[in-house]
């Protein structure tokens, strides 16, 4: 299901521009959405969600319009959305808590919110603790019942706001895995802003920054932004003063500093293989300096 987003802004009262003329195409399948705090991923979301209204532009899903009265119901239907900051009741257990947000979601029939309900606790892993309250369940767990509650009315859209924030390594990676697997015919927007995430799981990616789109295209395209200006170097003294210091560790008598900047930052640095993280860092240092 695609999502075509033209000359999309959104001013908060109060001046806060948080989308300034934002063009984006997102195709089938995983993609990643990332920036930095603050940079209106957010926003993005709620739009196309239907949660917010935009101050001008046009955001179509599916062909629908979700500006547009009609456009916005027939884009609910087709759009689970799981929120940064997902409410639970702590004392309902998993199952009965997706019960009641299907009721919500106007699932009448309850047969069929059962068997739904028993397809999805599969689906996300918690079959075991569907009858457990959520006030036990670990982060991962509350995300994946998140999860859940998205996908109730089998959406082909499915958006999902920063969801690995404050996980463990583990549940982080099995909770992305999850979203891979639940990608295929739908399209998965993963907004983020753990580089990783994406690394691990997307094809594709556009990163925002203050409200505009600075890049979009492959995994690949956006780690050769970095061909060439990653560099390593080992001193025992301090870290060096061009570029951006990405990782510091500690190497017998001194420290071996990995560095992303346009020119060699210390005489005997040598250069290596960029990962995402250093296009995106190197992105971020050619948008700060445009702006
Ligand atoms: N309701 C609001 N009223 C006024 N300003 C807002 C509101 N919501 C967000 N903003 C501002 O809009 C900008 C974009 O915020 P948004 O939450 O969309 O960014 P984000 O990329 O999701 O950030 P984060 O990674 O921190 O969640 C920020 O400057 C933020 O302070």
């Amino acid at each position: 299901m695609r999502i075509e987003i033209s000359r999309l802004t959104k001013t908060y009262r109060g001046g806060v521009r948080a989308l300034d003329g934002l063009d984006l195409d997102v195709p089938t399948g995983m993609y990643g959405l990332l920036g930095s705090n603050g940079a209106g991923k957010t926003t993005l979301m709620r739009i196309l969600a239907g949660l917010l209204r935009p101050t001008s532009g046009t955001v179509r899903v599916g062909g629908h319009d979700v500006t547009a009265p009609d456009g916005r119901l027939a884009v609910q239907r087709e759009l689970g959305y799981l929120p940064q900051d997902l409410g639970v009741y702590p004392d309902l257990t998993a199952r009965g808590f997706l019960d009641y947000i299907a009721l919500l979601k106007g699932l009448d029939s309850r047969p069929f919110r059962q068997r739904r309900i028993g397809e999805l606790l599969e689906v996300v892993g918690l079959s075991d603790a569907a009858d457990r309250k959520l006030r036990g369940f670990s982060g991962g767990m509350v995300r994946r019942v998140g999860i859940a509650q998205a996908l109730l009315a089998d959406p082909r859209l499915l958006v999902v706001d920063e969801p690995t924030t404050g996980l463990d390594p583990e549940e982080r990676i099995r909770f992305r895995t999850m979203l891979v697997g639940l990608a295929g015919e739908r399209t998965v927007l993963l907004s983020t802003n753990i580089v990783e995430d994406v690394a691990q799981t997307c094809r594709s990616l556009a990163v925002l920054a203050r409200g505009r789109l600075v890049f979009e295209g492959t995994v690949e395209r956006l780690v050769a932004r970095a061909e060439g200006v990653v560099w390593t170097v080992t001193t025992p003294g301090p870290a060096p003063s061009t570029g951006r210091v990405v990782s510091a560790v500690p190497d017998g008598a001194g420290t071996r500093y990995r560095v992303v900047a346009s020119s060699a930052p210390e005489p005997d640095a040598e250069t290596v293989e960029p990962t995402l993280e250093d296009g995106y860092l190197a992105l971020m240092e050619t948008a700060r300096h445009a702006s």
